[in-house]
């Protein structure tokens, strides 16, 4: 036993981390909180990475990573906040340093065409609210600490790899990383990356401009479809890399793809709960909403599967004076990793886009009170589209606009289904904005 796992109070775990803002399970009854495992990084003062195991009721658990530092004679369980400790991790990758012990391996990796990491980093915490937690070293680089851990590659340290190799403009290069090897796990742990230092979150920019001048917003969109389209070529660009290679749906692709999204509804609206007010626009409609589903489906589907951003909203976006910033590539998060890895459709990030749409105007109204233009969310949408169209590789698309609009129309629906089930258990308090988005959806006509 390590002096971090003696250090440990057991009792306090299931109210600490259920508490946390990237603990992704807030809706389901945990059972137990256990440390099932410590990697050591240094042993004097201690230091390590934790991972925690959280049980449920249901029989499943989930693994969550601690940076363990000692703060003041007691364990801090979220040491990573907390500069000189985050420090340490910084100098860890600096030095490229392959940390052995008794339950596995942590390596730590800096790029070779990477600016140097300084010694003595300046550390700060990102200060966002987020699903993982992040701090910005020597207001150069970001790193990122996953929290949820599952087997495998992160999806972002690929995607950002991928990109970063072929010089892709709009997004915060990849500078390095660090992954485990061990008995419970390998995965990756982190990624760093370069801090834009001018970039405003494209989500807050959006409320602000909504309320002050919402035809600027709009401005800005056109360019972002851009930015995405010429994103999406290049993902589509590589038939060698098989992790990469465009692939054609299988025949049955749209009815697999809508069978899963059927499901996912059936067990969402199996688990919603009574008591709820803001549910109740869409309470006991879980039935039309799959039928809806199967009318949409009946347009054929067709263009190719390619890696794609996975949980592409304007939350994940940053505005420059000069450029859009595309971040955080590990998709969506309430998903498995597998799941997220795997070659979709890239309309399904055009989707999660324009459901940002939506959820800025619902959001500009219910949260500052703004009375955004009827139309807005209408030529959001235009706008953004036409930018796309102009740069997107169109052979990765399906042929023909109403094949297009039907498959956008399918991906809208499992997002607004998602976010139900995200907000559910992370921002109870925002439900109502997917609850509008879905009923809106079942009101449109069908193409
Ligand atoms: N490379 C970066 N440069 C500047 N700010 C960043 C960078 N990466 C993330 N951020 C800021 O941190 C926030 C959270 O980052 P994100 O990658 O979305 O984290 P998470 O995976 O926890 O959701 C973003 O909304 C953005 O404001
Ligand atoms: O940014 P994350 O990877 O943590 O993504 C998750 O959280 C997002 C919220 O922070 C959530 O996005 C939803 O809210 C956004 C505004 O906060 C909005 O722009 C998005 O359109 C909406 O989906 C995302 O779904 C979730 O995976």
């Amino acid at each position: 036993m390590t002096d971090l796992d003696a250090m440990i109070d057991d009792e306090q775990l299931v109210e600490w981390l259920t508490a946390q803002r990237w603990f992704a399970s807030k809706t389901r009854d945990v059972a137990e909180v256990t440390v099932a495992e410590i990697l050591t990084l240094r042993e004097d003062p201690p230091f390590g990475i934790g991972l925690l195991e959280a049980s449920f009721h249901a029989g499943t658990h989930e693994l969550y990573q601690l940076v363990l530092g000692v703060e003041r004679g007691r364990v801090a369980l979220d040491a990573l906040t907390s500069p000189p400790h985050a420090a340490v991790l910084a100098d860890l990758l600096r030095e490229q340093t392959v940390c052995e012990s008794a339950s596995g391996t942590i390596e730590f990796h800096w790029l070779p065409d990477a600016p140097p990491l300084p010694e003595r980093t300046t550390v700060r915490p990102i200060g966002a609210e987020q699903s993982n937690s992040s701090v910005v070293l020597d207001d150069a680089f970001v790193l990122k600490a996953f929290r949820r851990l599952e087997p495998g590659e992160n999806p972002e340290l690929e995607m950002l790899r991928f990109l970063s190799a072929r010089e892709f403009p709009n997004i915060a290069t990849l500078t390095g990383w660090y992954e485990m090897h061990g008995d419970l796990l390998t995965a990756t742990l982190g990624i760093a990356q370069e801090y834009v230092s001018d970039g405003r979150d494209g989500w807050e920019l959006a409320l602000d401009e909504l309320g002050a001048d919402p035809q600027r917003f709009l401005d800005r969109l056109h360019e972002l479809g851009e930015v995405i389209g010429r994103m999406h070529a290049v993902l589509g660009s590589d038939l060698t890399d098989p992790d990469f290679a465009p692939e054609e749906p299988a025949g049955e692709g749209l009815s697999l793809l809508t069978a899963t999204i059927d499901e996912e509804i059936e067990r969402l609206f199996i688990r919603l709960p009574d008591d709820e007010p803001a549910l109740e626009p869409i309470a006991g409609r879980g039935e039309e909403i799959r039928d809806r589903l199967q009318m949409m489906s009946h347009v054929g589907t067709g263009g190719r599967l390619i890696r794609h951003h996975g949980d592409l909203h304007l939350g994940q976006t940053l505005r420059t004076p000069d450029r859009w910033v595309v971040i955080d590539f590990e998709g969506e998060p309430a998903r498995p990793l597998t799941e997220r890895r795997r070659k979709r459709s890239p309309l399904r990030d055009v989707a999660g886009m324009l459901r940002s749409f939506a959820y800025a105007a619902s959001a500009s109204e219910v949260l500052r009170s703004n009375a955004v233009p009827a139309d807005w969310e209408i030529r959001a949408r235009e706008t953004f589209l036409e930018g796309y169209f102009e740069c997107m590789e169109m052979s990765l698309l399906p042929a023909g606009q109403r094949a297009i609009e039907s498959l956008l129309g399918i991906f809208e629906l499992e997002k607004a289904v998602y976010e139900l089930r995200y907000e559910l258990d992370n921002r109870p308090q925002w439900v109502s904005i997917p609850v509008a988005g879905i009923e809106r959806l079942l009101e449109e006509p069908i193409g």
